[in-house]
């Protein structure tokens, strides 16, 4: 867990103002930040949607946590703490700058920041099918939605660590409904249930009864809304997209290396460097087939938000010129 010094370093400082770290901007570019000054913009953002005040989070207890959720990420290429504040920062500017503070209560916002800087904890850098290839325990726990079970199982491990419960003001069944946000937020960052789920969110938002009052819709737009900010890094500036592409290719990579070398099985063309040269192909390919149809809907449902599909679009047309 913590050690004691990062939290006296952390906790004795001044939190850097949201607009100084540009916490609200869809623009927003976590390489410019120190390790230290992203669990302080993490404070920042339970501060500026008023949850640490609400919820009466003790100071110390709320950088512990951040701390803790930090440190149980692994040094991977991609799936690191970088992605998942990148995921928390995202989920933060729709909420604030997005508009959808308006149709969340306290509970379900501190439930969804929660859920998005967890959502990927002890990720190895590999996808849930490879966990079935190579028989990981894991695996055996969790049949379906592998790593994101155990993603789930490490957040409210954290949370039940001394000194790290952000929740421990909430009544029992305050508690119990937070948890149930978190589980199927997380749950939810499986593409897989977005897969599932994505033809009901259509019929909702085309059907204009987005009455979210309806607590089973509602998980349906909180799980949409988690996927967004899963791959919302397609929807940033081309300079900031280019190097996660990068990033997210060279994890990819990795795994295909394993497949291809030690379990001689070929890799799926995203994950085989020799097809390298499709990237631009493929990644016009995962914005048509994930993310345009997804960015589309929540900025019909929130206009707010159509500064991620315009991002969106920016990106598929700079990928497009570069392919062959
Ligand atoms: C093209 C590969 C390397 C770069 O890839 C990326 N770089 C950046 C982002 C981003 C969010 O910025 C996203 C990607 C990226 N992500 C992808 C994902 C989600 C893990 N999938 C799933 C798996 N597939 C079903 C088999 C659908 N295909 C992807 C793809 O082609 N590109």
């Amino acid at each position: 867990m913590t050690s004691e010094e990062d939290l006296q370093r952390v906790s004795q400082v001044s939190i850097p103002e949201a607009n100084q770290l540009r916490l609200y901007s869809w623009e927003f570019n976590d390489m410019v930040l120190t390790d230290d000054e992203t669990v302080l913009a993490s404070v920042r953002m339970f501060i500026e949607l008023d949850l640490s005040k609400k919820f009466r989070i003790p100071h110390d207890v709320m950088c512990r946590w951040v701390l803790s959720v930090k440190k149980n990420y692994r040094p991977v290429i991609y799936h690191n703490w970088r992605h998942a504040f990148n995921v928390g920062q995202t989920m933060f500017a729709m909420l604030t700058t997005g508009g959808m503070n308006v149709c969340m209560s306290d509970l379900e916002r501190i439930g969804l920041l929660i859920a998005c800087l967890s959502h990927d904890l002890d990720h190895r850098g590999t996808n849930n099918a490879f966990q079935a290839k190579v028989d990981a325990p894991l695996a055996k726990l969790y049949t379906t939605s592998t790593l994101e079970h155990h993603h789930f199982d490490q957040c409210i491990m954290i949370l039940q660590t001394e000194g790290n419960n952000i929740l421990q003001t909430l009544s029992p069944d305050d508690y119990k409904l937070v948890v149930r946000y978190v589980e199927a937020a997380i749950l939810s960052t499986d593409l897989a249930l977005y897969f599932r789920k994505r033809g009901e969110f259509q019929k909702l938002v085309e059907g204009n009864e987005e009455h979210w009052d309806d607590s089973s819709k509602k998980e349906l737009l909180r799980g949409m809304m988690m996927t967004a900010c899963d791959v919302a890094a397609i929807c940033k500036p081309w300079e900031i997209q280019q190097v996660v592409a990068k990033l997210v290719a060279s994890e990819f990579f990795q795994q295909g290396d394993i497949e291809r070398n030690q379990l001689h099985v070929e890799p799926i063309p995203m994950m085989d460097r020799a097809k390298k040269d499709e990237l631009p192909k493929m990644q016009v390919g995962f914005i048509d087939s994930i993310c345009f149809p997804l960015y589309k809907m929540l900025a019909d449902v929130e206009p707010g938000l159509n500064p991620l599909y315009e991002g969106c679009k920016r990106n598929r047309d700079n990928w497009e010129k570069l392919q062959q």
